[in-house]
């Protein structure tokens, strides 16, 4: 609505511009200035004065420096995003211009918004803020400015003007605000005053203008309302997460918020002072140390430019799915899948069978339920072994028992971490017997070699080749990968003639145990080969006794000797076997109808968690951390590498509450900043977290914090939204509509009936042309298909019927973004989570329901709640019964609502 202005309220936006305009230019030269003037503080500054500065020291001022440079960039082109006037205590008003970045020296009082003062950008007229020196003030007027550098000079575009009695108004051109004052002043001609007063009035606007969305990408929102503002101010060491319907501005939040956590100036004394510690340790810089989770690559790939804006590096890198990230975790860091090298437990299959359905609805209780076994499992293993120690023959076996028996039961109140605690005394001792023990077993061995080597030169390359005719055969049984011979090479000896050795040693170790532990060595198997080829070759039956004895010593003792990196180790294997005993009274897991070397992706997240968290209950220990290079506690290192200093995950309800915590135990202990946001009722996977009880799981002190003003849809589509939540039956959430925002819109579009892709397509065509007479230019359009394979049939069909008015649609295949422009994009709905588009058609709703029964109303909310401003839906028949309720939001096209 056009504002009809009193004489005050004139005078007074004609003041802010004037002013503005000239802060603009002051900014931006001084900018400029320092932008041009050559002087740096980085090395080139100092390598002249001192050359033993040390390289630490330039770097740091080589990086303050590009910041320096990057910041007057941007000042150059954006001078300042608000303005804001309060009054202190005593009456004494004072004027403050907030900018997206660092500021420039000259300004006392350009803030950045990224400062503790940035704070007073978001807060409405009359609020009280305390500043950091401790005076109190209440903001008086607000402009949220929009600088435009213009050939004749600074404007700023769709300024909002707000003050304790003007209004808040939108000013489309400041510049052009002044330019129609003083043309007023010369001009007699009445045409011409009229014209005037018109353009005057068309310059102004009642309230806040929504903007039209014209490209594929967040858009910029400098300035954050006054909860979004809190919320991204928090400090850094916090767990939070941040729910709230559709378009409430939750990942502007978060990235927002990473973008001030980043930038270390604006971090407080004791954060900043944490992360130099963090850094210090692992030589990673802060600003490299994060990590982001999004549900899909279109998602990252929609993020990027507004990353850029914060300039926050490297997004690209950092932005991670969990599908990708988990495997890589799990494959390469991990080892619990298996790799070409020959390491590894399982082999990942996306859709195996092998879970039952309490699994997807309990997957906490899943997690708790193996954790139990597995560590209750370990423990026995080393209350076994020191069992056998202390019942052995030979003295010094028998009090490195009785020590280490003590040692676990001393620690046994205080848990793992203590056990291992006390474990690591006896660590010295433990390497000590078994090098010991180890090298009397090889000598008996390598003798009975000699004996045969001396009978039969040929003896080794003979067996070699008995060995080349193995290959084929399982190597070893799996399940006795337990008993195997910790000291061996992992990677293989690399001549024939080692190998042959290696292989006759394995064996006749093998049979020695056989034979001290009373077990048969399975004849399949290659040892069980390899001992048969050599028949009378290998030791006598007494040495084979007395090898055999030693060797179990060794085994057993073995278990003590690096116990840390055996409990994280061992994890998969004890799963393996975990899930077999479970199988067997059908819980969690059926009972047949897949292997045991292979693992579901939610397996595998049960896995990779228990690793994670018996880490983290480590590494977050102080003792742990002091020691973290002695040879106890080295096995947590490779973990290390893996916590950054900030976690952020978008759409948080997607990821399973198993997901959810691996994510959080990346977090670095120290810090443990995490921060999330998501909607319950957006959750697009069967798995996903589906209350906050299930995050408190992740966290018992998560933060929750709910946001409420709907900022994307116009009031008619978030009636409908919330139409379609109580259709569906999911959880109602209070969403209010931005106050003196125009939020006017006009009704969503509906067509039954269509039952081929000529009609749905003309329809569609028809739509999209209306669009752009309504908004003038064609905005951002998407269309969301039920399947994949449609996406290119739909989309060049969609190009014929819309070539004659040269507007280009394009197949996003694969959920693969293409381009910014604005061009009609053709997606499939599984890819279109987190996006907002000015209009969006969804094809085909009713078949949705047949082809995701348990959660199209989920699917249904998300592909609605994507537009801003025009939503068309197409069925095939009918409207599905379940939201026949909302016939009455439809109209049929945007002629008729015009
Ligand atoms: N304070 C604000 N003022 C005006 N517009 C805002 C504000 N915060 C966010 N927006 C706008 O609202 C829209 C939705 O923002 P965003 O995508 O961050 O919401 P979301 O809550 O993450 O949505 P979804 O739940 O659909 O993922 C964006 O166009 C954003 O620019």
């Amino acid at each position: 609505m056009m504002q009809s202005l009193n004489e005050n309220s004139r005078d007074y936006i004609e003041k802010v511009a004037t002013e503005a305009l000239s802060q603009f230019d002051n900014i931006a030269e001084a900018a400029n200035t320092k932008l041009h003037d050559g002087q740096t503080l980085g090395s080139e500054a100092l390598a002249s004065i001192n050359t033993l500065t040390s390289s630490t020291t330039i770097q740091k001022l080589d990086q303050i420096s590009q910041a320096n440079r990057e910041s007057y960039r941007i000042l150059a082109d954006e001078p300042a995003i608000a303005r804001v006037v309060v009054m202190d205590e005593k009456g004494e008003e004072r004027t403050y211009y907030i900018c997206r970045t660092t500021p420039v020296s000259g300004f006392p009082n350009l803030a950045s918004y990224r400062a503790p003062v940035g704070r007073l950008a978001s807060l409405a007229i009359g609020t009280e803020f305390t500043l950091p020196n401790g005076k109190v003030v209440e903001v008086l007027e607000r402009a949220q400015l929009r600088p435009a550098a213009r050939a004749d000079g600074w404007d700023s575009c769709d300024t909002v003007v707000e003050a304790e009695h003007v209004g808040p108004l939108t000013v489309e051109s400041l510049r052009a605000l002044l330019a129609e004052v003083a043309g007023e002043e010369v001009t007699e001609d009445l045409l011409e005053q009229l014209l005037a007063e018109e353009s005057v009035k068309a310059n102004i606007f009642d309230g806040v203008r929504r903007s039209v969305i014209t490209k594929m990408g967040l858009r910029d929102q400098p300035v954050l309302d006054q909860y979004q503002d809190e919320i991204f101010r928090l400090p850094l060491d916090k767990r939070l997460l941040i729910l709230g319907p559709p378009g409430t501005g939750k990942t502007t939040t978060l990235i927002r918020r990473l973008g001030q956590k980043l930038d270390t100036a604006f971090l407080e004394e004791g954060e900043q002072r944490q992360i130099e510690m963090v850094a210090s340790a692992r030589g990673v810089a802060h600003a490299n140390s994060w990590l982001m989770f999004t549900p899909t690559e279109l998602l990252k790939q929609y993020l990027k430019e507004a990353f850029a804006r914060e300039g926050v590096p490297a997004s690209d890198l950092r932005i991670r799915t969990w599908q990708d990230y988990r495997r890589e975790l799990a494959r390469n860091a991990f080892g619990v899948l298996r790799t070409a090298t020959g390491g590894g437990t399982f082999v990942l299959k996306d859709g195996l069978p092998s879970l039952r359905p309490e699994a997807l609805d309990r997957p906490t209780q899943w997690f708790d339920d193996f954790n139990a076994w597995q560590r209750n499992a370990y423990m026995q293993e080393l209350h076994e072994a020191v069992n056998i120690l202390r019942e052995a023959k030979a003295p010094e076996v028998q009090s490195l028992g009785a020590r280490l028996h003590s040692a676990l039961t001393q620690s046994s109140e205080g848990g793992l971490a203590s056990t291992f605690s006390s474990l690591a005394v006896e660590l010295s001792k433990v390497q000590d017997l078994v090098a010991r023990l180890k090298e009397t077993s090889d000598g008996k061995i390598k003798a009975a070699l000699n004996l045969q080597l001396n009978r039969n030169r040929g003896f080794l390359d003979e067996l070699a080749r008995f060995i080349d005719g193995l290959q084929q055969a399982q190597t070893t049984d799996v399940d006795d990968q337990d008993d195997l011979d910790e000291e061996e090479d992992p990677t293989g000896p690399r001549t024939v003639r080692a190998a042959a050795l290696n292989a006759y040693m394995q064996a006749v170790r093998a049979q020695a145990r056989s034979a001290a532990s009373k077990r048969t060595v399975s004849k399949s198997s290659r040892n069980g080969k390899i001992i048969e080829w050599l028949a009378e070759r290998g030791m006598t039956e007494a040495d084979q006794a007395e090898v055999g004895a030693n060797l179990l010593v060794q085994t057993y003792a073995r278990r003590f000797m690096n116990p840390v990196k055996r409990y994280l180790d061992g994890i998969p294997r004890r799963y393996r076997t975990f899930r077999r005993e479970r199988q067997q009274n059908e819980s969690w897991y059926h009972n047949v109808g897949f292997e045991a070397r292979d693992i579901h992706p939610l397996e595998l997240d049960i896995v990779l968690l228990t690793i994670l968290r018996a880490a983290g209950d480590l590494t977050s220990r102080p003792n742990v951390q002091r020691d973290i290079d002695s040879p106890a506690w080295a096995s947590l290192q490779p973990i290390l590498g893996h916590y950054r200093n900030q976690i952020l995950v978008d759409e948080a309800t997607d990821f399973s509450p198993i997901q959810l915590a691996c994510m959080a135990a990346l977090a670095h202990p120290r810090l443990r900043s995490f921060f999330a946001c998501g909607d319950f009722n957006q959750r697009l996977t069967a798995w996903g977290a589906r209350t906050s009880d299930d995050l408190k799981w992740v966290f018992p002190d998560f933060d929750i914090k709910e946001i409420t003003i709907s900022y994307r849809q116009s009031k008619q589509l978030n009636e409908m939204a919330r139409a379609m939540i109580r259709a569906v039956g999911g959880a109602e959430q209070y969403a209010s509509l931005p106050v003196h925002m125009d939020s006017a819109g006009v009704a969503p579009v509906l067509l039954e009936y269509a039952i081929d892709e000529i009609t749905v397509v003309h329809w569609l065509a028809d739509r999209i042309r209306e669009i752009e007479c309504f908004v003038g230019q064609l905005p951002s359009i998407a269309i969301f298909l039920n399947v994949e394979d449609e996406v290119v049939a739909v989309a060049e069909a969609l190009n014929t019927a819309l070539a004659e008015h040269n507007i280009q649609v394009v197949a996003c295949r694969e959920g693969q973004a293409v381009g910014q422009e604005s061009n009609v994009r053709v997606f499939d709905i599984q890819h279109i989570k987190g996006l907002e588009f000015e209009a969006a058609f969804f094809v085909g709703i009713d078949r949705l329901a047949e082809l995701h029964p348990a959660l199209f109303d989920k699917c249904l909310y998300v592909g609605t709640t994507r537009a801003a401003t025009y939503l068309g839906v197409t069925c095939v028949g009918k409207l599905p019964a379940a939201i026949e309720s909302l016939r009455s939001h439809f109209g049929q096209d945007w002629h008729q609502s015009d």
